[in-house]
């Protein structure tokens, strides 16, 4: 199967398993991203969800290149594909976050399909590009608005208008990836910190993503206003009862996610 997926204690570990052709996403691969990505939406067990890829050379080489564009698409097919190719990074806007272990080549939907995660983590040999305007086109799955936002613009512009990679440490040093690790600590690193947040207050830490991601998009007045709302919500829940009783009797929460 181009995309692997396993749950194990409220992890959602998704590999896109087709390394032969450096993970690159052809539409079969496309539509098992779409399914993983309802299940990690619908499943009241799967609390984080993790992305890598198979293989030690890539995350993901981005869209197939070699896929044969049906000679005519309509307008209409197109842009229901650029919807669809749209889906494939906006059907990650779950609530609940996801972090991606880049373990190698990031590049194009690859690099996007990141940026659409919450946390990042890299390979040192891990490379992170744009490539889409040496084929003549633009990204289509996000990366001209959220790489931006991820890195200072002027890196951002010469990454678009180059299409050149950077290297895991241009990456940490612009704030692009979180941490660098050694190929073989990148995994255990990220299911490490998965399987710390799957402990967390669910209804806390899905809060949390949804009040940095919304209000990052207001003014700061108002995205205060909207913290203060949603740390209201939670004032009253189970959870935040079991956090505080669980401290004073010096134990570890057991969160029911109410
Ligand atoms: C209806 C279908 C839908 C498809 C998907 C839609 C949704 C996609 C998500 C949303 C995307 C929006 C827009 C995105 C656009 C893009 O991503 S454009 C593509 C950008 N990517 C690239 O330009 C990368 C091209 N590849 C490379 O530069 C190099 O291969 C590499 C990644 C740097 C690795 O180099 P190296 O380790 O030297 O390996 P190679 O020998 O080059 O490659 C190994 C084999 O893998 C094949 N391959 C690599 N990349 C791709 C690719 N992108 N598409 C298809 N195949 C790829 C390569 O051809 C080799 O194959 P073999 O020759 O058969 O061994």
């Amino acid at each position: 199967m181009p995309v692997d997926v396993s749950v194990t204690d409220g992890v959602a570990e998704i590999t896109l398993n087709r390394p032969e052709a450096r993970n690159a996403i052809d539409a079969e691969m496309r539509e098992r991203l779409h399914e993983a990505w309802r299940r990690v939406g619908s499943d009241p067990e799967i609390r984080v969800a993790l992305v890598t890829g198979a293989g030690t050379k890539a995350f993901c080489a981005g869209a197939d290149l070699k896929r044969t564009m049906p000679p005519q698409e309509s307008f209409a097919q197109l842009t229901f594909n650029s919807t669809r190719s749209q889906h494939l990074l906006t059907g990650m806007n779950t609530d609940k976050p996801i972090i991606c272990a880049i373990n190698g080549y990031a590049i194009g939907g690859g690099l996007e399909m990141a940026l659409a995660c919450d946390i990042r983590l890299a390979s040192t040999n891990a490379e992170l590009g744009l490539a889409e305007v040496r084929h003549g086109t633009i990204p289509g799955g996000g990366g001209t608005q959220h790489l931006p936002r991820a890195v200072p613009q002027s890196l951002a512009m010469q990454m678009l208008l180059t299409g050149d990679r950077i290297n895991a440490a241009k990456a940490l040093e612009s704030g692009l990836v979180s941490e660098v690790e050694t190929p073989e600590g990148l995994l255990p690193r990220a299911r490490e910190m998965a399987n710390r947040i799957a402990r967390n207050g669910p209804l806390a830490v899905r809060a949390i993503k949804r009040v940095v991601r919304e209000g990052m998009a207001m003014p700061l007045a108002s995205a205060l206003q909207f913290e203060q709302f949603v740390w209201g919500n939670l004032r009253d829940t189970e959870d935040r009862v079991e956090g505080r009783r669980a401290f004073a009797e010096g134990r570890v929460p057991q969160f029911k996610g109410r």
